[in-house]
């Protein structure tokens, strides 16, 4: 199970250098298996070996993905964070930093992975990045809150294979809710897509934090 009050298991550099090698090389073979051409029989036989390695990860598991201990660097503690994660296979990972007026901003390429429409991102990968970094400027704030409303505007289609440019700001907060906006944009500058959001501090998360 990865319940949310699950105890975390907190990883020191040591440890999570490793795991992320390993989440690098499984994201790797993710692009290999999209893209490979080889025959049945080479398919199948490689199927076996990575069933045999998955065993061999899973002999020991843990209840929930561990957090690591952050260095002030990197924004997100979750290691397993589907967008900036670096022990998720899924995630690019798009590494968020914050500028001193708030401005939560990263640099990231999306391979053929994430492809949607042919040679273009998939919306619903856009909505994600775009997600995190607009949930991690309203964090900036004080306290975060859950994504309760997100529009998003697709205004050209984003490039696969180049650098992109993901940025968020808070623009306030009312109460519980707070507002952010930001883009995704291509390695032109040009906006290719715009969000904003609106998130929401449960009360419980409140009477803890605050
Ligand atoms: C939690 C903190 C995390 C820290 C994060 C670090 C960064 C991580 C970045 C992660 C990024 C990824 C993040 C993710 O992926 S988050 C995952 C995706 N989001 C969810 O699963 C959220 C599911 N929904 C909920 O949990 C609750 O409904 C929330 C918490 C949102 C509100 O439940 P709560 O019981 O607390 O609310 P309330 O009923 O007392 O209403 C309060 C006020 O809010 C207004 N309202 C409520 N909902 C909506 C809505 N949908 N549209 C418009 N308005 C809405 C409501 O009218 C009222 O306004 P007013 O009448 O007072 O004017």
């Amino acid at each position: 199970m990865s319940g949310a009050m699950t105890e975390r298991h907190m990883l020191g550099e040591d440890e999570a250098a490793p795991l992320a090698g390993l989440a690098a090389r499984v994201r790797a073979l993710t692009e290999a298996a999209v893209l490979t051409g080889v025959g049945a029989d080479e398919a199948r036989a490689v199927a076996d070996e990575i069933a045999a390695l998955t065993e061999r990860l899973r002999a020991v598991r843990r209840d929930a993905p561990p957090f690591l201990v952050t260095d002030g660097h990197r924004m997100d503690r979750q290691g397993g964070n589907p967008v900036t994660g670096v022990l998720n296979p899924i995630a690019p990972p798009v590494d968020l930093d914050v500028t001193a007026d708030g401005i939560v901003r990263a640099e990231f390429t999306l391979s053929d992975v994430y492809e949607g429409p042919p040679s273009y991102v998939h919306g619903g990968m856009s909505a994600m990045v775009l997600d995190q970094a607009l949930g991690m400027a309203a964090a900036q704030t004080g306290v975060g809150g859950m994504t309760a409303t997100l529009e998003l505007r697709y205004r050209r289609p984003t490039p696969l294979g180049v650098p992109l440019t993901v940025e968020a700001k808070a623009s306030r907060v009312e109460g519980r809710k707070i507002y952010a906006s930001g883009t995704i944009a291509g390695p032109d500058g040009r906006v290719t897509v715009e969000a904003t959001a609106m998130f929401v501090t449960p009360q419980h998360f409140l009477v803890h934090e605050r």
